[in-house]
């Protein structure tokens, strides 16, 4: 039985490759994967929650293409897997394993699993190829497409790592069916932001049909996730190393991973929760500085909400938020050029754009209402 899916392409010249989206398909996949690992088995990379769950559909597909499995391995679960320590050890662990250039690496997890295993392979013997089967909304809609891989450091979030796209997505919704709900909702936030950047339509869908998604309906949750890696593979076809549009699939991140690296990278604030406040604060940023109606931020802030998002800073429990760190945390962001932060600001739901010079007192006044809000 062959389960129904989409196939997003990015076209990136040489480095071109499908994005497989539908209910059910990871057990059909096998010979899709076979055809990159040239009939051997991939070295695949897991965590300890994904593993148990997931990895019979997975070896069971390969087995069904004619590849014996190798063991996977298993990292912890969680965001701070994502640091210099668990990166050395999984190094380790694949070099042990023998590698050739020709090894094929696969991460079969969420964001974490996908931007460690795939700055692993953009490191091994200079860069061999991977292949991305991510498990949660986030990494189906997001993380696993694009290329962007790497760690965390002391001094922020991503500071370390490299561009280096998979061979192969393989986005099968049904692995969503065992992920806690906070995840979902996490995930669902990188959602709403393809509509926020530059699809006011799908934010309208979204604006009805978006409980559907995170409630698990099929049909919905395959529209949400076939139209978010369309919309990303359009972006980063145009502009892979971020020296333009796609600097936009940033809007809420310089915030949200300020507000991730003030509360330790942890379980604290998850990175889609950190990403729903951020976009919130960019709008009300937007609204303060004369650039966006505040209609759009009400309409922008009120469907987070109503999903369940925390769309303030003081919506997590137990963290005192300090504005002067926050905004020093903000001036190690990945997009500061000439000591000046970039933000992603919009005109509107759906029209997005990056500013350079933004008033550092709007900035400020908008973060200290927020943590005090
Ligand atoms: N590279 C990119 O372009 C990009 C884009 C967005 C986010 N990210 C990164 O992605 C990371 C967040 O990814 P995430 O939200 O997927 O988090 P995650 O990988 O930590 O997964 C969330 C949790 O869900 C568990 N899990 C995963 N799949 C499951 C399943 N099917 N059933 C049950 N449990 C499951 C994991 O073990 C983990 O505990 C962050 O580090 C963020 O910076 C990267
Ligand atoms: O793919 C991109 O480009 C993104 O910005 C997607 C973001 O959702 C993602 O969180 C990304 O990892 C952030 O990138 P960074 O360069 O700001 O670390
Ligand atoms: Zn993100």
């Amino acid at each position: 039985m062959t389960a129904p899916l989409d196939t997003v392409h990015l076209n990136l010249g040489a480095r071109s490759y499908d994005i497989l989206v539908g209910d059910g398909i990871l057990s059909d996949a096998g010979s899709r994967i076979a055809a990159i690992t040239r009939g051997r088995a991939p070295i695949v990379v897991t965590d300890a929650n994904v593993g148990p769950r997931h990895l019979d559909t997975l070896n069971a597909a390969l087995i069904e293409a004619g590849i014996a499995p190798a063991p996977a391995i298993t990292v912890p679960a969680g965001e701070k897997t994502k640091d210099f320590g668990h990166f050395q050890t999984l190094l380790e662990e694949v070099l042990g394993r023998g590698i050739e250039r020709s090894t094929v690496l696969l991460a079969l997890g969420g964001g974490v699993v996908g931007d460690l295993c795939g700055f692993a392979a953009a490191s091994l013997l200079r860069g061999i190829d991977f292949i991305q089967v991510p498990t949660t909304l986030l990494s189906q809609v997001d993380s696993s497409v694009g290329g962007k891989t790497g760690i965390n450091s002391r001094h922020g979030k991503n500071l370390i790592g490299a561009f280096h796209q998979p061979r192969l997505v393989i986005a099968d919704t049904a692995t969503l069916d065992t992920l806690p709900k906070r995840e979902v909702l996490a995930g669902y936030a990188e959602v709403v932001k393809y509509g926020l950047i530059r699809l006011p339509d799908f934010f309208t869908w979204l604006e009805g049909n978006g409980q559907r998604v995170v409630d698990g309906d099929s049909a919905a949750r395959r529209h949400a996730v076939t139209v978010s890696c369309r919309a990303k593979a359009d972006i980063v076809g145009v502009d892979e190393r971020e020296s333009g549009d796609r600097a936009l699939l940033n809007l809420g991140h310089t915030f949200g991973h300020a507000l991730e690296a003030a509360t330790g990278f942890g379980q604290t604030l998850l990175h889609g929760e950190g990403v729903a406040i951020g976009m919130v604060l960019a709008f009300d940023l937007s609204v303060k500085l004369g650039l966006c109606p505040a209609d759009d931020a009400r309409r922008a802030r009120a469907h987070l909400a109503a999903v369940g998002l925390p769309v303030r800073p003081t919506d997590i429990p137990g963290v005192a938020w300090n504005v002067d760190e926050l905004i020093a945390s903000m001036a190690k962001d990945k997009k500061v050029a000439d000591g000046r932060i970039t933000f992603i600001l919009a005109n509107g739901i759906g029209q997005a754009f990056t500013r350079r010079d933004v008033d550092a007192d709007a900035v400020r006044a908008v973060l200290t209402e927020a943590v005090t809000a």
